[in-house]
């Protein structure tokens, strides 16, 4: 299958799953981040490494309370700001200045520093049960995974909630799986063995 191929099939599942989440009842949505959060705080290694989370857009899992718990542990979080091509994840400070990143996302300025995160929480459209997934298509979360992953140890952990499980992700080489993806139900782990997607 070509690129072009996998790339249409990619926008017709983007749509579709966006439609899907954007379809959520909020309060539900509010008590599955609920739910999110406690899953990820038992299964995070406790190691008060780095974590990198992101701000909630549209109706992505909001992980507002979890970036407060992490950081009343004494963890260092950072959320995302798009530099050129690349995410740089900038520490959260307290009622610290954001600034307008595009597509409704915000992040702190250049001048806060970054972290090296040892977990990255990832927001997502769609993802399956190997741990594909799928992004609003700039590949912006593929880089930085690759790149933490290049560097080191890495725990890329999607958040989502259940209905956001398709049968399958099309996925060229770029795409990064997932090492966990964690929803209201749980905890999934894909399976090693990641059959070839095309
Ligand atoms: N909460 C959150 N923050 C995040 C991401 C995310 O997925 N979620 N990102 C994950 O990547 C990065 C931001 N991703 C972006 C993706 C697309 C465009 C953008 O401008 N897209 C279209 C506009 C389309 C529209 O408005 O409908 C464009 O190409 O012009 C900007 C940022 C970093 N921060
Ligand atoms: N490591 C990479 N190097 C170069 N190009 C890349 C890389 N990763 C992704 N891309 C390109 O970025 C574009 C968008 O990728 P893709 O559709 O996989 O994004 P996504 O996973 O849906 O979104 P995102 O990662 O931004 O949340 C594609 O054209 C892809 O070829």
């Amino acid at each position: 299958m070509s690129d072009g191929d996998i790339d249409a099939r990619k926008r017709a599942l983007r749509g579709k799953a966006m439609r899907r989440r954007d379809g959520l009842d909020p309060s539900d949505r509010s008590l599955d981040a609920l739910a999110i959060t406690r899953h990820v705080l038992a299964f995070l290694p406790d190691d008060g490494s780095p974590v990198a989370a992101y701000l909630a857009i549209r109706s992505e899992v909001d992980p507002a309370l979890l970036v407060s718990l992490l950081r009343q542990a004494g963890r260092s979080v950072g959320v995302p700001a798009i530099d050129g091509h690349e995410l740089r994840f900038r520490i959260v400070r307290d009622d610290g200045p954001l600034e307008p990143q595009g597509f409704g996302t915000r992040a702190p300025g250049s001048d806060v520093p970054e972290i090296v995160p040892s977990v990255i929480l990832v927001p997502l459209l769609a993802f399956d049960a190997a741990g594909r997934r799928l992004g609003y298509g700039r590949g912006f979360y593929d880089r930085a995974i690759a790149r933490a992953r290049g560097n080191g140890r890495v725990l890329a952990v999607g958040l989502a909630f259940a209905s956001q499980l398709v049968e399958h992700v099309p996925t060229d080489e770029h795409d990064q799986t997932l090492d966990a993806v964690v929803t209201e139900n749980g905890v999934l782990v894909p399976t090693a063995a990641v059959s070839p997607s095309r």
